[in-house]
């Protein structure tokens, strides 16, 4: 018999006096499944971890983890009885606690609260305060902690988020290494494209209480549903165009596109799937159109270059860091890769896009 999936969410609907925080959300977490619940600040991902935690009892909908309904249609088992363990921002650990007594806290299965410090790497600081350890070592027993009751499903709320950089980068991986290796099944609360893209089986992406799209971190980023969440994952450049028989003719040439096939659409185009070369050299290829270099925003890694086409329009091309391109230059750009359409947003439509949640996504 196949094992049910770690959390099932289904039109879960949660309001606080007038303002709706979750607006009929649907999800599915796997058994060993990592998900990210990824989103703009206010879209409600906290209001649904901590329905599915216990701590907020939605209005409608129903919350089942590990096969056992948990509320809805007149079911309610409350926060310590679902098998669900919590890791917050902060750690929550107790100051005047040792690790060993802050693991065991949470009243552990019998024997997994040293098992647990040995699985975040922490068996020998087991007799120290918390105040003693770097901030990624607490967030360690914080996971320890959780994951020493044995629970169903681990929820995390934005876990690295009080961190800085090098350290968060290097203790998410940590911590999604630990994860996968206890076959645990998580759902991680971020508002961090990257840190959702690289880590999780799949992506739940949220906006105003709603589900706006799920899915494979390749699938979300190169085949997004709308404008928005194209925008919101990451640098995008949108390109009016026409689809018709041959492809999609937008500035940049007629495009492949995966989308509606007939009439005005949006081509959604990544800038690293627009290439460069110089007039005359071998990789240009016969339909790449022509382009003045007008800007230039140097990364390291990488660079986004911005080009003017023939009619006015400006894209990005993100280029390796080493590559040379002169303000003034001309050039020729061209499509590869992927390439999405989709029906154009009004304006002002409750799915057009939100100017600064995009800025915020087009940085590196
Ligand atoms: N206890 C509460 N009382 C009243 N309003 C609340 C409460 N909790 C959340 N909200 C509101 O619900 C909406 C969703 O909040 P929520 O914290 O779930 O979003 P979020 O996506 O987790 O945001 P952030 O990334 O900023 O934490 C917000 O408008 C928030 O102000």
């Amino acid at each position: 018999m196949t094992e049910p999936p770690a959390i099932v969410v289904r039109a879960v609907r949660k309001a606080f006096g007038g303002s709706v925080a979750v607006d009929g959300a649907d999800l599915t977490v796997g058994r060993g499944e990592l998900v990210a619940l990824l989103g703009p600040s206010g879209s409600g991902k906290t209001t649904l971890l901590r329905t599915i935690a216990g701590f907020e009892e939605p209005d409608e909908g129903t919350v089942t983890v590990g096969g056992r309904r948990m509320c809805g249609d007149g079911t309610w088992v409350e926060p310590e009885a679902r098998q669900v363990g919590m890791v917050f921002q902060d750690g929550a650990l107790f100051p005047h606690l040792t690790v060993a007594a802050n693991v065991e806290f949470g009243g552990p299965a019998a024997g997994r609260a040293e098992e647990s410090l040995a699985l975040v790497g922490l068996a020998h600081r087991g007799r120290s305060y918390p105040h003693e350890l770097s901030g990624g070592e607490r967030q360690r027993v914080a996971l320890a902690r959780a994951l020493a009751t044995d629970p169903e499903v681990v929820l995390l709320d934005e876990p690295f988020a009080s961190l800085d950089t090098g350290l968060r980068v290097a203790l998410r991986e940590e911590v999604a290494a630990i994860m996968r290796a206890a076959g645990v099944s998580a759902l991680l609360v971020t508002h961090d494209q990257q840190e959702a893209l690289s880590l999780a089986d799949q992506v739940v992406v949220m906006r105003d209480g709603r589900v706006a799209q799920a899915g494979g971190p390749v699938e979300v980023y190169h085949h997004p549903r709308s404008r928005w969440v194209a925008e919101f994952l990451g640098a995008a450049e949108v390109l009016p165009g026409t689809a018709g028989p041959d492809g999609v003719a937008t500035d940049l040439g007629v495009l492949v596109a995966d989308g509606p096939a007939h009439g005005a659409v949006e081509v959604i185009v990544r800038p690293e799937a627009i290439a460069l070369g110089r007039e005359g050299a071998a990789a240009v290829p016969p339909g790449a159109v022509a382009g003045e270099v007008v800007e230039r925003a140097f990364y390291g890694p990488d660079q986004l270059v911005g080009l003017r086409l023939a009619g006015g329009r400006t894209v990005r091309s993100r280029r390796p860091g080493r590559e040379r391109w002169d303000e003034g230059e001309e050039v020729r750009a061209w499509v590869e890769g992927d390439v999405r359409a989709v029906a154009p947003e009004a304006p002002g439509s409750p799915t057009a896009p939100d100017a600064s949640e995009a800025a915020e996504a087009a940085a590196p």
